[in-house]
């Protein structure tokens, strides 16, 4: 099933304090925004890519894109001061009937699951990768333990988050109508109350938040490097 994703890459990275936009960040000799691009660049289903940038990183965003030579990149729109400001300014040049929307922030997502995602979305409106808390979470106020969250129905949202886009700009539309901010898209359908189906992901996806985040990357590249490695010895490739 054809899609087009959104990836809103105009922030500032501020938690990750490196001094410039977190997407310019190399893993590997690779910006992290070129990570995630060439993982929609090689899906067929993927028929268009729209990049969410700051104007005043353009000619850097245009230089990567041509090193890399990506070619999917129909539009790159401009960037909001919020994250939410950011995707609707992307979708609003969406034209396929399912839409994702995907962190450019997270270089990990692997391409078998997005099929199950974009079908989700077909059938139901809308669907978002998820997977279950693994810490106890506690409602904190003042250093004060307020109380201790019930964890079996808590689960941490990713992206991509998938959409019948009729349905996705509606709930921007509305979202910025009423002042909502919310820290996701999905929670923009929620108080539609509309539903959002979970497809489980996987704990690989992280977004690229605090410079630790780093570290934990450049272990799942070398894990995933062996694997390709292990592959083509075994296939003789
Ligand atoms: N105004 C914004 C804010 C965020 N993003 C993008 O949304 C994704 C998730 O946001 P986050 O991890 O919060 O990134 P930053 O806003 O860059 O980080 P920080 O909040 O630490 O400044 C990132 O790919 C980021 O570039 C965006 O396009 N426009
Ligand atoms: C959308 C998101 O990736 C879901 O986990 C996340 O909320 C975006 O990050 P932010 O730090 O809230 O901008």
């Amino acid at each position: 099933m054809n899609y087009e994703v959104v990836i809103p890459a105009a922030g500032q990275g501020k938690r990750m304090n490196a001094g410039k936009n977190k997407q310019f960040i190399e893993l590997e000799g690779k910006p992290v925004i070129a990570h995630t691009l060439s993982v929609f660049e090689a899906d067929p289903s993927c028929t268009g890519i729209i990049l969410v940038i700051n104007e005043a990183e353009r000619d850097e965003f245009m230089d990567m894109i041509e090193r890399y030579s990506f070619s999917k990149i129909k539009k790159m729109a401009g960037g909001g001061a919020e994250r939410q400001e950011s995707v609707y300014n992307g979708l609003k040049h969406a034209s396929e009937p399912i839409v994702f929307i995907h962190d450019g922030a997270r270089p990990f997502i692997e391409y078998p699951i997005l099929q199950e995602l974009a079908a989700a979305a077909e059938r139901e409106g809308a669907a978002t990768l998820a997977v279950p808390v693994k810490d106890t979470i506690k409602r904190v106020e003042q250093g004060e333990v307020l109380e201790t969250v019930e964890r079996s129905s808590l689960w941490a949202v990713q992206t991509p988050q998938a959409f019948r886009l009729s349905e996705i700009l509606h709930a921007h539309e509305d979202a910025e109508l009423h002042h909502y901010q919310g820290t996701d898209d999905a929670s923009l359908i929620e108080r539609l109350d509309k539903k959002v189906q979970v497809i489980t992901g996987s704990y690989a996806n992280l977004k690229l938040t605090t410079p630790e985040d780093l570290l934990i990357a450049d272990a799942i590249l070398k894990q995933r490097k062996g694997e390709k490695l292990h592959d083509t010895n075994r296939t003789g490739i």
